[in-house]
């Protein structure tokens, strides 16, 4: 490809990319938008009221949960990722939280029933109230965006379940940030909690 042709076909890249990231911006501002907020409030609630904080989800939606989870640790909370060498058992008292945009995905929604029997709370993050893990759950936050296999979706021209784990990402700092603002914490104090090994 000559210079000319080069920087053409990279302005084109360029312009492609800025309509996509307004894509992005406009679909997680509508779906998440549409999240009911005190379903948000009772979550931070649950969180704050819960001895222990346990956290399950699978890929992408898995991923963001670590995210979250390493927010809950900031603000000294004790929390453990399912399935995680040292997560202990998880007992009465304790929080679940799961997500999955799904609600089917199976090790999560097996999570989420041994939660269940051994009477912890269960809180999970779905698009789909009519889910099995929805089901299981003592609260629900809804996320109204596509779910994984919902291709050619009206509610995304994402992939898969992009706009679900963008969303959900955007919840739990929301939930974060409004447990954060319920304590007299500075920015210092959560900063001592950060990871020194690193
Ligand atoms: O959010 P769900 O429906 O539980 O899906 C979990 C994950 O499964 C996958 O399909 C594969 O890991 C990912 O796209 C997704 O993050």
């Amino acid at each position: 490809m000559d210079a000319v042709a080069e920087r053409s076909s990279l302005s084109e890249t360029a312009a492609r990319a800025a309509l996509n990231l307004s894509l992005i911006q406009n679909e997680t501002a509508g779906t998440t938008n549409a999240i009911d907020v005190r379903q948000l409030a009772d979550l931070a609630e649950r969180i704050r009221g819960a001895e222990r904080v346990f956290l399950s989800g699978a890929g992408r939606s898995g991923l963001v949960l670590r995210m979250a989870a390493m927010r809950l640790m900031h603000l000294g909370l004790t929390v453990h990722i399912a399935g995680d060498t040292t997560t202990p058992a998880i007992t009465a008292g304790d929080l679940l939280l799961v997500a999955s945009g799904s609600g089917t995905t199976s090790g999560v929604v097996k999570a989420a029933e041994t939660a269940v029997a051994a009477g912890a709370d269960v809180a999970a993050v779905t698009t789909n109230a009519g889910s099995p893990l929805a089901g299981l759950a003592d609260a629900l936050v809804i996320i109204p965006a596509a779910q994984k296999t919902d291709h050619g979706s009206s509610l995304s021209r994402q992939y898969s379940g992009s706009l679900f784990e963008q969303s959900l990402f955007l919840a739990t700092e929301a939930v974060f940030q409004t447990l954060w603002e319920s304590t007299d914490e500075p920015a210092e104090q959560l900063w001592l909690r950060h990871a020194n090994l690193e």
